[in-house]
């Protein structure tokens, strides 16, 4: 059974379309980048499979064993909050129906040390956000999202305005981790996603999802289906 199968998924909001008629079926192991221009609904359709967007038409089916890990666009997170990376990446031990002056537990903790362990990031546990890099930011909200032991990682674009060095290593770090988790990310990077991924999806509201072999150009097919889409 696959993990995670999308059917005829449409989403939208009051009156504009953002996904029309969106399938997709994730296996173990896979790693699939979705490209797509700005307002394409690359967004709407990660947090549509978090359950934060309620479709109108369609299923969404996830095994139910199936744990999902969500980065989201670090541009939408607040750095100017007064908070350690420690502290950062322990919140993401919370669980959905957390009361208020919850009390974090020694286990939450141990799997903060064991998130940071595998991303190599010690050395910033007790920095505060706002003396960090881009990158150094992408790989604690990544660590973040690890802490749940996901068998599914979903990534909004986690390289977005990194320099190419730290997005080489932000792909490695997830080429390594796709060893042992299914990854989805979004990006607008195509020459990225066209060297790492296994599968990509070009996304305008409708999608297609195309093997990544060596024949194949995402630009050709990306620009085919931008063409036709309109
Ligand atoms: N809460 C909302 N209310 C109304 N319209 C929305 C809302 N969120 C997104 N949209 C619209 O839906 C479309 C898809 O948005 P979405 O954020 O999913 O696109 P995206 O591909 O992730 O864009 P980007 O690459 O710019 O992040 C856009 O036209 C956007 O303006």
């Amino acid at each position: 059974m696959a993990l995670l199968e999308i059917k005829n998924l449409s989403v939208h909001y009051n009156n504009y379309l953002a996904l029309d008629n969106i399938n997709l079926e994730v296996n173990k192991n896979d790693y699939i980048g979705i490209i797509g221009p700005n307002g394409s609904g690359k967004t709407t359709l990660l947090k549509s499979i978090i359950g934060d967007i309620t479709p109108d038409k369609g299923k969404i089916m996830i095994d139910p064993n199936v744990i999902i890990g969500y980065v989201p666009q670090f541009s939408t997170f607040n750095r100017d909050f007064p908070i350690t990376v420690f502290d950062v990446i322990l919140s993401g031990t919370l669980p959905s129906d957390y009361k208020l002056f919850y009390r974090y537990k020694q286990n939450d903790r141990n799997k903060v040390i064991f998130a940071i362990d595998k991303l190599k990031i010690n050395y910033l546990a007790n920095k505060r956000i706002n003396q960090l890099s881009g990158g150094q930011l992408q790989k604690v909200l990544l660590a973040r999202a690890l802490v749940t032991n996901p068998d599914i990682l979903l990534l909004d674009e986690p390289t977005a305005s990194l320099d190419t060095d730290a997005k080489e290593e932000i792909y490695n770090i997830l080429t390594t981790l796709n060893k042992e988790m299914t990854i989805i990310m979004v990006s607008h990077d195509i020459g990225m996603i066209k060297h790492n991924v296994k599968k990509f999806a070009c996304l305008n509201k409708t999608m297609h999802v195309h093997d990544n072999d060596e024949t194949i150009d995402p630009w050709h097919f990306q620009n085919l289906f931008y063409t036709k889409g309109k």
